[in-house]
């Protein structure tokens, strides 16, 4: 490892899968205190990316690194959440064991004064993202929207200095998506993290976004959102005519849709 290192270094990185290549020639730092939104159609290989940065899938080409060191499974520098399944009703596990979860793998559990600030942290990350009052209840009976907070508190609550979101926002009312991606953002500023945000919904997070990755069969812009969600851009990434318009400060894609029915830019709240 080295001072220098970004938190994440792709190198000519590439995934395929058989003869069809989701991404290759990815060259990517995502510095300390960035915020990378990574968008594209159902599909592309957004989740890909983030399970290679993981090191839950090998890059068919080029190098991967995290902090310095190749990308490995199990890393106590990342923290994830991971694109939402809502617990079923059986699920016993309470919101606060969720969260001391994200802390295993880092020592803090043995000793008085340790499990002390095990809890104070675990407390702390609970209430970032108002959830104090329902940790004692079991998972299963709490809302999807109460199961996501509880998730970004246990991504967030081991100090990584990476932090992969999975379409972090669905489910979520629109407070809790502003607050939820807020305090993402806040988490990068403060703690020098660097996010990487998959979702469909560019809308909540333009106003966080300091660039974009945006993902289409197999090619990709990196820029900041102005340089990447305009009609030229686009229109040649997606090789057909999109138009990108801006409506009441809101951003509105047409045309992308038509190839991807699920690529939808305009809505940012049920
Ligand atoms: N292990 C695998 N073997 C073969 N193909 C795979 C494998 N994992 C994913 N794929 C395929 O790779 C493509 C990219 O999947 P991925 O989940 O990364 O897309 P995505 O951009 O996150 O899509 P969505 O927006 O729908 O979540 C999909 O077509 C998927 O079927």
């Amino acid at each position: 490892m080295t001072d220098t290192a970004p938190p994440v270094r792709l190198r000519g990185a590439g995934l395929s899968y058989g003869d069809r290549t989701l991404w290759e020639g990815l060259d990517l730092d995502v510095h300390p205190g960035e915020f990378l939104a990574v968008l594209g159609p159902n599909g592309s290989g957004k989740t890909s990316l983030l399970r290679v940065l993981l090191g839950l899938q090998e890059p068919t080409s080029g190098t991967v690194h995290i902090d310095g060191a190749p990308a490995r499974r199990g890393s106590d520098r990342i923290g994830y959440i991971p694109q939402q399944r809502a617990v079923e009703g059986a699920v016993t596990v309470r919101g606060q064991d969720l969260v001391g979860f994200g802390l295993d793998g880092h020592g803090w559990g043995v000793g008085l004064r340790r499990r002390r600030e095990r809890k104070r942290r675990v407390d702390a990350a609970l209430r970032a993202v108002d959830a104090a009052e329902y940790a004692r209840m079991p998972l299963g009976l709490l809302s999807g929207g109460e199961q996501q907070r509880l998730r970004v508190a246990q991504a967030l609550v081991g100090d990584p200095s990476v932090l992969l979101c999975d379409e972090p926002l669905l489910s979520l009312d629109l407070a809790h998506q502003r607050k939820v991606s807020g305090l993402i953002a806040d988490r990068a500023e403060q703690a020098g993290a660097a996010v990487l945000f998959v979702t469909h919904e560019i809308n909540p997070v333009l106003p966080l976004a300091d660039r974009v990755l945006y993902l289409v069969d197999g090619r990709f812009r990196i820029g900041t959102p102005d340089e990447v969600l305009n009609s030229a851009t686009l229109s040649e990434l997606f090789r057909t005519d999109v138009e990108v318009a801006r409506v009441g400060g809101r951003l509105v894609v047409v045309g992308a849709e038509d190839d991807h029915p699920h690529h939808v830019h305009e809505t940012d709240e049920a």
